[in-house]
């Protein structure tokens, strides 16, 4: 490499890559950005890969002259451009995209490193998987994911550090989505909170709202954000999960629902047929209450049994699962050093600046590494 400057490409601008952008424009020794991109606009340096494009203004860079804009680029095209850079690269994926996903080990074989909160490339087979990390340990390029499981809360790096340092985990369990997290403590919270008598499809609207859902809320009430996380984690934990489909996952969908189009129009026909089934959530939530419980989604890996699953469960009010507040995940890893009282992290997880903090520390982290 020529130059010691690292030169970024930032692909999404949506929730995420919007508070990734903000908190990029106020690192005190930034990369260069030379390539942003969304779905129907490229932005680029150009050529000489100069001036970079200002992540702060990024808006206003697409009139200005000194960037190069054009429609939607494909991944080869992201490649070759980066690829080309005097110096390392790195690419920030901040989609849900999955053909950018299963590009990854093209941009980690060209040297290109790789910074995501997109949970697809490392949840969808288990030979994209394999394929990602081979490509990644045949070069210098790095993958970082610390915001694909718990948003920015240290959930993928502490797994890792477990499991790096010889520690056995035997189980891992507890509450992965800021959207469920949010629904439930809301629609249904435990005695002594604050109660609510907001709709379950009200409470869905707001969890869209707040940015706390997939671009496509379905994914996450059908349960595919959760079996996504847990196969990631479960991975990491060393077991070979095919794919998110081949455990049980309890889908919160309708089935009158189940079938409308993935566009955005299939998105928005769903939001308003939702509040019809209203009724359903509220025998859900009853039925719990009535044993004096509530109602959760949660998870488990139990990496002894190689089992995974996904699904409603009636919890005792006075838990701490029962008592999360607003977006909170909890998750705790139950290992051989830990014993009885498992390591537990919990915080916000869900949300554009607490994801954006994850992905932003990643990069630093890339950074330093390929100095
Ligand atoms: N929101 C959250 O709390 C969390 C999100 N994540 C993950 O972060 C990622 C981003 O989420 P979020 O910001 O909420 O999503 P948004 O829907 O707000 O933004 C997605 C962005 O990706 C762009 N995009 C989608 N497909 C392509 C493509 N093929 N080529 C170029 N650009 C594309 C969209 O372009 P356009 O602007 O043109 O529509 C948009 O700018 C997802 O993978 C999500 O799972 C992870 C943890 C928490
Ligand atoms: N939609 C997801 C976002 C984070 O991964 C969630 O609600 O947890
Ligand atoms: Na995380």
């Amino acid at each position: 490499m020529s130059s010691s400057q690292i030169y970024l490409g930032v692909v999404g601008v949506g929730g995420v890559g919007t508070a990734f952008l903000g908190q990029l424009s106020r690192l005190p020794n930034p990369p260069s950005l030379v390539l942003l991109a969304r779905t129907t606009q490229t932005l680029t340096s150009g050529t000489g890969y100069s001036p970079a494009i200002a992540a702060s203004d990024w808006q206003s860079a697409l009139s200005s002259p000194a960037v190069t804009t054009s429609g939607a680029i494909t991944p080869p095209k992201i490649v070759s451009y980066l690829q080309a850079a005097p110096g390392h690269s790195i690419l920030v994926d901040n989609t849900s995209d999955p053909s950018l996903a299963s590009a990854y080990p093209l941009f980690l074989r060209a040297g290109i490193s790789i910074v995501t909160p997109n949970k697809k490339a490392f949840s969808s087979d288990l030979s994209l998987w394999k394929d990602i990390f081979s490509a990644a340990a045949s070069g210098s390029a790095l993958v970082y994911h610390e915001s694909t499981v718990g948003a920015g809360l240290p959930v993928v790096s502490t797994l890792r550090d477990l499991v790096a340092t010889g520690d056995q985990v035997t189980r891992i369990e507890g509450v992965f989505s800021g959207t469920l997290s949010f629904l439930f403590n809301t629609f249904a919270p435990a005695a002594g909170s604050v109660s609510s008598s907001a709709q379950w499809s009200e409470v869905v609207a707001r969890a869209k709202q707040l940015g706390y859902t997939e671009p496509d809320p379905r994914d996450d009430l059908n349960g595919m954000d959760v079996a996504r996380k847990l196969t990631i984690l479960a991975r990491i934990a060393g077991l070979d999960v095919e794919s998110p489909d081949s455990f049980p996952v309890e889908s919160l969908i309708p089935a009158e629902l189940a079938s409308l189009p993935t566009t955005r129009e299939g998105i928005d026909q769903f939001m308003a047929r939702l509040p019809d089934f209203d009724t359903q959530m509220s025998a859900v939530k009853e039925k719990a209450e009535k044993s004096g419980k509530v109602v959760r989604y949660v998870g488990r890996v139990d990496v002894v049994t190689k089992q995974v699953s996904v699904g409603l469960q009636s919890i005792d009010g006075d838990s701490a699962i029962a008592r999360l507040k607003g977006s909170d995940n909890i998750i705790s890893f139950y290992t051989k050093r830990y014993g009885d009282r498992p390591m537990i992290i919990q915080g916000a997880g869900a949300g554009a600046d607490v994801t954006a903090m994850g992905v932003t520390a990643d990069l630093i982290k890339v950074m330093e590494r390929l100095k």
